[in-house]
């Protein structure tokens, strides 16, 4: 495994205003003992809602933070005691900070990150046509960094983080803020990233579109723990998230008719639309049934939603 900790945790000591002179300090519990570990080449989704500790996490995993307790391993390191090292094997995307230079044109920005990071001339300019290419980059590379659009400093960003080749990515919420384009941008070069298995990214985000789009496991934390570590279908099973059928009828709905393998959970407009919600049995069995039984004008099967079900997680855990 290429990162794992184990009962890692931080605490932070904040002083509070209490009436005019005194203040009170108390201890908030930011991380309360995360057990993780992920593999080489793997795209982890690390969510939570606002507060729940993910960028705490990350910042203990990427060194920037001491752990109050617990133990970390990023690619065999000690983030921490041995950051300086281990900058040079991961790369990080934190959505507020930018790693590029303000008043410099984007391509100077990547140079000097080859110089910085030491990285031989030939392997600088294939990752950089690399992400040139797929990022659509070139149109504004000689733009100093402070006139270019959220966009596109996401894309610059993304690039600089990867230009060393390093073996962890670690990403901090990188569609925030960003437009439909931009983020089906960001996706699809992450989903690459991920299908070249070199690269193993630790993504968080508050945009569950990202995680369905790019993540095979999701791990959920809330109040510095550990709620949920799997698949978004095994989420959606401990859930029974079922899939529901829409159908668009010719006639109204009869009274009373039920289907075996489904329940009726909406009648509507004028009861010529239905929303049925299969219990376990095929789609196709429900839709044939369904056939049989009225005259059907348009039908759709749609998924399980992921914004319900994280929400029913979230406030199960709350
Ligand atoms: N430097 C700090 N000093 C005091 N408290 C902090 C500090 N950093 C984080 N916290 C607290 O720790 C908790 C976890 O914060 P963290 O930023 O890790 O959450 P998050 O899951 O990344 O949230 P968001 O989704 O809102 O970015 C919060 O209660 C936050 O107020």
């Amino acid at each position: 495994m290429i990162i794992s900790a184990r009962g890692l945790r931080k605490e932070f000591t904040v002083s509070r205003k209490v009436g005019r002179f005194r203040r009170e300090r108390h201890v908030v519990s930011a991380v309360d003992g995360v057990d993780l570990t992920v593999e080489r080449g793997e795209l982890l989704g690390y969510i939570g809602p606002n507060g729940a500790g993910k960028s705490t996490t990350l910042k203990m995993l990427t060194g920037v933070l001491t752990p109050s307790a617990g133990e970390v391993s990023v690619c065999g390191l000690e983030p921490v005691a041995k950051r300086t090292t281990l900058a040079r094997r991961i790369g990080v995307v934190f959505g507020q900070r930018s790693q590029l230079w303000w008043d410099l044109p984007l391509e100077e920005s990547f140079s000097l990150l080859r110089h910085i990071y030491r990285v031989p001339e030939g392997d600088h300019a294939a990752r950089l046509r690399q992400c040139t290419d797929l990022l659509g980059l070139d149109e504004f590379q000689r733009t100093p960094v402070r006139q270019l659009s959220l966009g596109q400093r996401m894309r610059g960003e993304l690039t600089a983080a990867l230009l060393h080749g390093p073996e962890v990515l670690f990403l901090d919420e990188p569609t925030i803020g960003l437009d439909v384009l931009s983020k089906q941008a960001v996706r699809t070069f992450l989903a690459d990233v991920d299908k070249r298995g070199d690269t193993t990214v630790v993504l968080t985000t508050h945009d569950l579109a990202d995680i369905e789009k790019l993540c095979r496991r999701l791990v959920v934390i809330d109040h510095g723990r550990v709620v949920h570590d799997g698949t978004l279908d095994e989420l959606h099973a401990r859930y029974r998230s079922r899939r529901t059928i829409v159908a668009d009828l010719d006639n109204p709905w009869p009274e009373g008719l039920t289907l075996p393998g489904a329940v009726v959970t909406a009648v509507e407009a004028d009861a010529r639309r239905v929303t049925l919600t299969l219990d376990g049995m095929a789609a196709g069995e429900v839709v044939a049934a369904l056939a049989q039984a009225v005259s059907l004008r348009d039908l759709s099967v749609q998924e399980p939603d992921i914004e319900d079900v994280v929400a029913r997680l979230y406030r199960d855990e709350s």
